[in-house]
């Protein structure tokens, strides 16, 4: 079987600075799995989340996503991957703060331009309902709790269906309640389409939970 992310790093390097993360890092990906990534802070968990959801494509190394290669893929196909392929649950402060809730959620949705269509208004309907946030869609993110500005940003990551879940810390600012209801959500996805889910936290419970951890180690 062909593995959905096959990522081979030799070494991420930030201009002006002295030091390198991610050296001779390698990571394969099989559809559907549930992976959590840990490790110190300033390891670099959060920029191999970029790396994965081709945020950021300035590495050494080479990286298949799909059976394609990366590197090869015009700035539209990565940004079409993006929007379509990958759903990132990042801080609720990702939320455009201008915009109503259901607008933040269809932002996804107009930008494949695809907000009109009659299916893709039932799939909003169904996550709307599966996620518990009918009574909000009207408020902008601001008139919502953290909870509720949480589960919004999971409903816009999660509008695309996509095959891959890219989460970062995404319950670090939630009380246990709604820690769990996060957790629910993204497991949900996983069990009922299949969908990939990796994980950055510092939560260990909450790594724990998934069936495999990665512990990045910092490099000397
Ligand atoms: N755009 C950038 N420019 C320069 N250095 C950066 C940039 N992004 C990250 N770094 C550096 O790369 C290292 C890894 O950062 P990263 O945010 O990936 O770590 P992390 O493991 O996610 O940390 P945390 O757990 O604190 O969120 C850090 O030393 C950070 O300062």
């Amino acid at each position: 079987m062909t593995s959905l992310i096959k990522l081979e790093i030799q070494k991420k390097t930030f201009k002006k600075k002295g030091f390198s993360i991610l050296n001779d890092f390698e990571l394969k990906v099989e559809p559907g799995e549930r992976l959590s990534i840990i490790g110190e802070s300033g390891v670099g968990k959060t920029s191999l989340l970029n790396i994965i959801g081709l945020l950021d494509t300035q590495y050494q190394g080479s990286y298949k996503l799909f059976d394609s290669s990366v590197k090869e893929l015009s700035r539209t196909k990565l940004a079409e991957w993006r929007n379509q392929k990958i759903g990132f649950v990042l801080q609720e402060s990702a939320l455009i703060h201008s915009l109503t809730i259901e607008d933040n959620i269809k932002l996804p949705l107009m930008y494949a331009n695809i907000e009109k269509d009659p299916t893709v208004q039932d799939h909003f309907k169904r996550i709307i309902n599966k996620i518990g946030i009918e009574s909000i869609l009207n408020k902008k993110p601001l008139e919502c709790s953290g909870g509720q500005r949480s589960r919004a940003v999971f409903a816009r990551a999660v509008i695309m269906n996509p095959q891959i879940i890219l989460s970062d810390e995404p319950t670090a600012s939630l009380d246990l309640a709604n820690k769990e209801k996060m957790i629910n959500l993204l497991f949900d996805m996983n069990k009922e389409f299949n969908t990939t889910l990796i994980t950055v936290t510092h939560d260990l419970d909450l790594a724990n939970r998934h069936q495999r951890v990665i512990t990045l180690e910092r490099n000397e």
